[in-house]
């Protein structure tokens, strides 16, 4: 049994003659374990489809199911970091924790477990706002990863980052999730990010978004960042980007060409 599966699935926005078609039909199966890229041009309903998944938003048509455990429930990773500036980072890490009434010794326990995996054991007593960006979101990151979540959805997690703070952050979820083992769901602009992370990475059309294609990155795992070098990763990447130039031109050539975000090969 796939853990993630959409069928049909399609979520349009507004009314009359100002609807506007944002995703789909999309057919989707992610099996238990597998990380999951999706890359597509701005605006094809990426992040619409994690919305629907992480029950935010009802799809117009079609389904999509998630079959996790109550106990350990999707956790959800957004670009803006998602954490809460008027608790501590511990506070904020335990959050999931606390929301499944784990007890809260066990739950500072793993809390600060987590922190100090990720190098922020120090910042446990302060508070978002004295911490950079990417302190902050390696605070999200843990308290994702805190809960064991049986699915993990990622939305971006990077996109606000400098390239070099990226590339390490990179790593660094390659490694927690490759022991986490999460089933996990990606949206990134960045392929170099798909292809260092994915065991699959999916090409979505322009808006409404489906899934155009697919390519298995052939990279073992466990495996680090240095596939950035293998020479098949910049082939695959070369591939990737001719599959997507079509789909970005054309939201280019729908847009004002100096508004739109187009992806980054
Ligand atoms: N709540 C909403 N109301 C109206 N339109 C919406 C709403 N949410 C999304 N849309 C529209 O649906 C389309 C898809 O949006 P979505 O944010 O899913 O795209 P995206 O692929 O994640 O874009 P980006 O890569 O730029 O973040 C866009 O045209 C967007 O303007």
């Amino acid at each position: 049994m796939p853990k993630i599966s959409a069928h049909g699935l399609s979520r349009s926005f507004g009314r009359g003659s100002a609807r506007i078609a944002a995703l789909g039909p999309v057919e989707l199966d992610v099996e238990e374990g597998e990380f999951v890229c999706l890359v597509g041009p701005s605006g094809c309903g990426k992040s619409t489809l994690l919305r629907i998944a992480a029950g935010l938003l009802r799809p117009s048509a079609g389904e999509l199911e998630l079959r996790t455990d109550v106990s350990h429930p999707a956790a959800m990773i957004f670009q803006d970091y998602g954490i809460y500036d008027w608790k501590t980072v511990l506070a904020n890490v335990r959050f999931g924790l606390d929301v499944q009434r784990v007890p809260r010794r066990a739950a500072d326990a793993r809390a600060r477990a987590w922190l100090e995996r990720l190098g922020l054991a120090e910042f446990a007593a302060a508070y978002p706002s004295a911490l950079s960006g990417g302190m902050r979101q390696r605070v999200a990151i843990a308290r994702a990863l805190a809960v064991e979540p049986e699915v993990l959805l990622m939305d971006e997690p990077f996109a606000a980052l400098d390239a070099q703070l990226r590339t390490l952050l990179q790593d660094e979820l390659l490694a927690l999730t490759q022991t986490a083992g999460a089933t996990t769901l990606l949206i990134t602009h960045s392929l170099e990010e798909a292809l260092v992370l994915g065991d699959r990475v999916l090409v979505m059309s322009a808006r409404p978004g489906r899934i155009i294609a697919e390519r298995r990155p052939p990279f073992a795992r466990p495996r680090t960042g240095a596939v950035r070098s293998d020479p098949r990763f910049t082939a695959l990447k070369d591939e990737l980007w001719e599959l997507l130039r079509d789909e970005v031109t054309e939201v280019h050539a729908v847009r004002d060409t100096g508004t739109v975000r187009g992806a980054t090969a």
